[in-house]
């Protein structure tokens, strides 16, 4: 199976998502002991889409996150590169555009949607794949009315360090194993666990949302920081 580097070719990153597609949320569930359904609740919570608004779901992979903004009514675009990942996603919900959410195949480095479409932009476990993340954070921008909000939800680093060897211990030893049980393959598994010890600190991350031209930049971390939550506003 193709993996990705760290480089984060695009057509290597979409080609590992497209062959993991499906039993993604299944390695999801289990790799993370199920937390990851506590970080996505806490996103939906961070996003607060009400009815008559649109959400962009960047790198939405299978639309796992996507259906759970549209509970007050918003709709919600699930766009993402890999054909794969949306395919499974269609199936599930049983069509491209169904109950609030509708697939879009896109780049995060080059979105197909007009400036200031969007009330809300959110990308959950998606922005640490993305080759150019500064471009990425600019275009999250570029398509965000005045007004509008980003939440990011990422797998981040550990801020305590006894707790952080016993989770980067997991990470490099343990976690490729369990998903060799789950999907066959550990080397996207791999990946995961190197671009999660790669990725920068919350500090860092929400310094460069800043410098992506997002205001009242702030995050809080989840479950002891593996995950942390950042969010931005577009103010002008
Ligand atoms: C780990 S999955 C996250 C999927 C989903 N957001 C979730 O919470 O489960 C990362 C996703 O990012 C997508 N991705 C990576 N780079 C991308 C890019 N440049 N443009 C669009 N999608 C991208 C991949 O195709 C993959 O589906």
């Amino acid at each position: 199976m193709t993996r990705a580097e760290l480089d984060k070719r695009p057509a290597d990153v979409a080609t590992m998502f497209d062959s993991i597609a499906d039993r993604y949320d299944l390695a999801n569930d289990v790799l993370s002991l199920w937390q990851d359904r506590l970080w996505r609740r806490a996103t939906v919570r961070a996003v607060e889409a009400y009815s008559g608004e649109l959400v962009l779901d960047l790198a939405a992979g299978t639309g796992t996150s996507s259906e759970s903004f549209t509970g007050k009514g918003a709709r919600v675009i699930a766009c993402d590169f890999s054909q794969g990942m949306l395919r499974v996603g269609a199936e599930r919900l049983g069509g491209a555009s169904r109950r609030g959410v509708t697939f879009v195949a896109g780049d995060a480095l080059a979105l197909p949607f007009n400036d200031e479409t969007f009330d809300a932009v959110t990308v959950s476990f998606g922005l640490r794949n993305v080759y150019d993340l500064d471009q990425a954070l600019r275009e999250l921008r570029r398509v965000t009315k005045v007004g509008g909000r980003l939440v990011i939800c990422e797998f981040n680093h550990i801020p305590f360090r006894p707790l952080d060897k016993i989770y980067t211990t997991y990470l490099m030893a343990a976690l490729p194993h369990v998903a060799r049980v789950i999907t066959s393959d550990s080397s996207a598994y791999e990946y995961l666990s190197e671009s999660i010890m790669a990725w920068p600190d919350q500090q860092a991350l929400a310094a460069r949302i800043q410098e992506a031209g997002w205001d009242r930049v702030a995050w809080r971390n989840l479950t002891f920081g593996v995950v942390a939550l950042h969010r931005g506003f577009r103010t002008k």
